[in-house]
């Protein structure tokens, strides 16, 4: 489904982002990428929907040969590949519902957008994304009012809007306290077994990845050092991923098991 061929990303300063990463992502998994700050994750993510142009390799998303240099193409990858960032990114004085339809932009023509005059089947796709994380009672409120957690419900209802074949998210839950971190990385979870979505979350929580997802990828200086499903994950090996031993900083907290 998502085939990363000898990718290396060297940023315009010289940087090397990412080194000869190798990758199959199979359709509908839940892949957690882990590593220290620094390590590549983010610049790993968005290479899948163009936001960070790779400069050697192939990538492959779905039946996408992805080509930065085409604006084309990327517009329509990026149709297909939703994208959920830690601080939400909402317009945050408007409402739930007008967030939501922004998932829709794709499909819709400019002035409908600028009108806010969005068909009414795009308006019910709207509303059964919110129902799918439990917050379709909040579509007319302003989406400042509501709680980070519930923002981050909106941003995840504004992916499911665009009816994406993969979800991006990075580090989706760093700013949530832990029980509403579990809640978030539960509806995701969620979503990807009923949809079958394949979902790729950037994260530093240990036990978190370990909890919601198949499969552990860790990354060290834009290399991918480990790759194996969640029961290979284990302290000996993502020590030698982080090659330090583990923290408590790397637990977000046991106290809210997942359901
Ligand atoms: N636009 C850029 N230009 C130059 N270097 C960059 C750019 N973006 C990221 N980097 C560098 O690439 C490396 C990997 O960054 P990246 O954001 O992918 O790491 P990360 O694992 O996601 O870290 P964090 O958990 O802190 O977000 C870092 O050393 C970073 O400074």
């Amino acid at each position: 489904m998502i085939t990363f061929e000898n990718i290396d990303v060297v940023y315009p300063n010289g940087f090397k982002g990412l080194s000869n990463v190798n990758l199959q992502i199979n359709k509908g998994e839940f892949v957690a990428i882990v590593g220290l700050s620094g390590a590549g994750k983010s610049t790993l993510i968005r290479t899948v929907n163009g936001l960070v142009p790779f400069t050697s390799g192939t990538l492959t998303v779905g039946d996408v040969v992805v080509d930065p240099r085409s604006k084309a193409k990327l517009r329509r990858l990026r149709s297909r590949v939703g994208m959920i960032f830690q601080s939400f990114n909402l317009v945050t004085r408007v409402s739930v519902l007008n967030n939501v339809l922004v998932g829709r932009s794709a499909e819709t023509p400019t002035w409908r957008s600028l009108l806010g005059w969005y068909r009414a089947e795009d308006k019910e796709l709207a509303f059964q994304s919110l129902e799918r994380v439990g917050i379709v009672d909040k579509a007319y409120m302003r989406a400042a009012s509501l709680s980070g957690g519930q923002q981050q419900r909106v941003a995840i209802a504004r992916v499911l809007a665009q009816d994406p074949e993969v979800i991006l998210a990075d580090e989706p839950v760093a700013s949530l306290d832990p029980p509403t971190a579990h809640k978030v990385m539960r509806d995701l979870r969620r979503i990807q077994q009923e949809l079958g979505i394949t979902t790729i979350v950037n994260m530093h929580h240990l036990d978190l990845a370990r909890s919601y997802a198949d499969r552990v990828i860790g990354m060290r200086g834009g290399e991918v050092v480990f790759d194996g499903p969640v029961e290979e994950a284990t302290d000996e090996a993502i020590e030698e991923v982080y090659q330090r031993s583990l923290t408590a900083e790397d637990i977000v907290t046991a106290d809210s098991a997942p359901e």
